[in-house]
């Protein structure tokens, strides 16, 4: 995995055919998308229930880039090796989900995979500066987490331009989850970040039969956004 800036778009497959995950990963690639994006979710760190290890090892042959996986849940610790054995690529945790997250941090990078830190609405970003050469990408929820289709918070886009100043040059991602549309990815592009994830706006319209929406829908927001930028 190369470091670039450039805009990446990373479908959140919360928002595919439950019955169909591997055709739709491989139809999101064949339509654009740089990264696919799993969020895994407990029931307890959020209020809803997806994918475990298994199920992400079962679409990892169907994605030929990035698989990034965004770890929902707490405690966190105790699975990252199996997430890793997935075959994920970039593993991002929260810093809500527990007292040490430094050690999560560390334990993610002893896999050899990248290791994301994720911030909810709610937190600031102050403990991100004794964090900077701990982590490969962090990733802004721009909702509360838990479901696809809500509203963008707009108050996030402040906070990712303050995150963007505090990294500087590092080769850090800037990841922006929620809510992310064609209206909203310009804001958070211009305002320094580089993976859109997108749930509902790119898989509307479209299915593994007819696939072109998503293709439409990626563009639509990788246009905006880097008009932004
Ligand atoms: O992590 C989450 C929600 O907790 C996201 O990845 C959503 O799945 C994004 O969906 P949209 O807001 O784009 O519909």
């Amino acid at each position: 995995m190369e470091f670039s800036r450039a805009i990446k778009i990373a479908p959140s497959i919360l928002s595919a055919d439950f019955a169909n995950f591997g055709a739709e990963c491989r139809a999101i690639e064949d339509q654009g998308a740089d990264w696919v994006h799993v969020d895994v979710m407990d029931g307890h760190f959020v209020p809803n229930l997806t994918f475990g290890p298994a199920m992400c090892a079962a679409i990892r042959p169907h994605i030929r880039g990035v698989m990034d996986v965004h770890l929902m849940i707490a405690p966190v610790d105790p699975y990252i090796e199996a997430y890793a054995q997935a075959g994920a690529d970039v593993i991002t945790a929260h810093l809500e989900a527990g007292p040490h997250i430094h050690r999560t941090l560390q334990a993610i990078r002893n896999t050899g995979k990248k290791a994301g830190l994720a911030l909810n609405p709610g937190t600031g970003i102050d403990a991100v500066a004794h964090l900077l050469d701990m982590v490969d990408l962090i990733c802004v929820m721009t909702v509360n987490p838990g479901f696809g289709g809500q509203k963008f918070i707009h108050s996030q886009v402040d906070k990712v331009r303050s995150l963007r100043a505090v990294i500087g040059d590092r080769p850090i991602h800037i990841e922006i989850d929620g809510g992310v549309t064609v209206e909203t990815a310009p804001l958070v592009a211009a305002a320094g970040a580089d993976v859109l994830v997108a749930g509902s706006a790119v898989f509307k319209g479209g299915s593994v039969a007819d696939p072109a929406p998503y293709g439409a829908n990626i563009r639509a927001i990788r246009a905006a956004a880097e008009a932004a930028v």
